[in-house]
């Protein structure tokens, strides 16, 4: 398999090159130049088969022969070993035609664990054949931090940055950045926002000085292994529900737009999905793109779903370039108008054909406290506040003619507060993370400067040295 930058500047490339690549060198990220199909007759022979099983069959077309299959099958049946729950994604019935697809069962109570845990082993797998090292950079609006310290701790050929937005994550996410006692660790409290974390990290890869010096590696879903792990629940989940022989609808909360990437992705290479729902906080920008056609950043306002708190959604760029039928150069026009004014118009054939696969909705801060508040009532459920934004959403959106499945997308322990404002709940942590308050903290604090955080990184990476 072979894997394009949606900028159509950049060499096409392999997938180990591709994930260890991360961002492409112009700018763009890698998509595969197929994609892969998978027949009815396929899909239903995952029915019955344990999450790593339909896993493996997902993801092998996507590493071809790159990695041996006894390899990848390993990698495979060891990430999803560190999840506490045997169906690893379980789905729960919450209403007649309705279900939560519970992603949150990995180490760091997060669905960011799907795919980082199979992400770490597979970068530690291509960097030992290649006996190289890589420096791993990451922004964070909460959970992608605490998903890839967890899985990257430790790894001798890898040490990890992550740029989280000073203040602007619970305390539950911050300590599961910085209580890590590995060497290889490294959280850096941002004087700025989530999207200031992003624009830093793209900056790194942009500057082909640094990049080439410390090896640089990302582990963001601009990096494509992530959605290409993200792909496989919407199967197992499908699977479980019926498919091929019947649709089932999705709704994802969204942020920078991996996680629904991911469905799409699995749409493409033929599972049978209905309608693929966008789910937003009060950061609306996506809602607002599908309905003005124009995509246009305002200022970020905090809300208690902070991992979605985001302005520029990264992976909106790879539908971009699927919904203009692969046109780089109208994806790097707009990229380009972005980053100079802040917003570009969608061609109205580009709009069209997103509005054909998607229906985006927004929730308030009232309209979630109030869903976290009568899930619990009605079904002795408790959700986080980033589940409860698409149950909010899925809800104007379901439909008789296609299950209609909300991704839950981290565990309500995560933001007690929030949880516990709304139905008087304080969810316990995992038996694992109990004393999480009590472990000391190590993190250091830098402006939003590039220069600054390079220094920084620098000093530190052993791939570097
Ligand atoms: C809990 C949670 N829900 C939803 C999202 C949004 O996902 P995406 O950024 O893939 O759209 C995130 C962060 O990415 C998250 O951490
Ligand atoms: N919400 C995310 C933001 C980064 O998203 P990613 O999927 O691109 O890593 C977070 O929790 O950090």
């Amino acid at each position: 398999m072979e894997y394009i930058s949606t900028r159509g500047e950049a060499p096409s490339l392999g997938f180990s090159d591709a994930l260890l690549a991360g961002l492409a060198r112009d700018g763009g990220l890698y998509v595969p130049r197929e994609w892969p199909q998978f027949s009815s007759r396929d899909i239903r022979a995952m029915r019955g088969e344990s999450y790593a099983e339909i896993a493996f069959r997902v993801i092998s077309p996507f590493v071809g022969d790159e990695i041996a299959p006894d390899a990848l099958r390993a990698m495979i049946d060891e990430a999803y070993a560190t999840f506490r729950h045997p169906a690893v994604a379980p789905l729960v019935q919450t209403g007649a035609n309705s279900f939560v697809l519970e992603l949150f069962h990995g180490p760091t109570l997060a669905f960011k664990d799907v795919a980082m845990q199979l992400l770490a082993r597979l970068m530690d797998h291509v960097l030992s054949e290649r006996d190289e090292r890589a420096t791993i950079v990451g922004a964070t609006s909460g959970d992608t931090g605490g998903a890839a310290i967890d899985a990257f701790a430790g790894r001798e050929r890898a040490d990890i940055f992550i740029l989280f937005p000073e203040g602007r994550v619970s305390q539950v996410q911050q300590r599961q950045m910085t209580t890590s006692q590995s060497a290889n660790v490294h959280a850096l409290a941002v004087k700025g926002n989530f999207d200031d974390c992003q624009d830093l990290i793209k900056a790194m890869f942009g500057h082909g000085a640094f990049r080439d010096r410390v090896r640089l590696s990302g582990v963001n879903s601009i990096n494509w292994a992530r959605i290409m792990a993200q792909i496989v629940y919407y199967f197992s989940a499908a699977v479980s529900l019926g498919a091929p022989s019947r649709k089932i609808s999705f709704t994802v909360p969204t942020g920078n737009f991996g996680d629904i990437f991911a469905g799409y992705g699995a749409k493409r290479m033929g599972l049978p999905v209905s309608r693929l729902v966008i789910a937003t906080n009060e950061n609306d920008i996506l809602a607002r793109t599908l309905r003005s056609g124009r995509y246009e950043t305002r200022g970020v306002s905090a809300t208690t779903s902070p991992s979605m708190d985001i302005q520029i959604s990264s992976n909106f760029e790879r539908l971009l370039f699927e919904a203009s039928d692969r046109d780089s150069a109208a994806v790097r026009a707009a990229m380009g108008q972005l980053r100079q004014s802040g917003g570009f118009d969608l061609a109205p054939a580009t709009l069209k054909s997103i509005k054909r696969e998607f229906s985006a909705g927004r929730a308030s801060e009232k309209q979630v406290k109030a869903k976290i508040a009568e899930v619990h009532a009605d079904l002795d459920y408790v959700v986080d506040p980033h589940t409860a934004v698409a149950l909010c959403v899925a809800a104007k959106s379901v439909r008789k003619s296609a299950p209609m499945v909300a991704l839950s997308t981290a565990h309500p322990a995560k933001f007690p507060d929030a949880v516990k404002s709304a139905c008087a709940i304080d969810p316990a942590l995992p038996a694992c993370l109990t004393d999480l308050m009590q472990r000391e903290e190590r993190f250091d604090v830098l402006p939003a400067d590039q220069g600054r955080v390079e220094a920084h990184i620098l000093a530190r990476a052993r791939a570097a040295q």
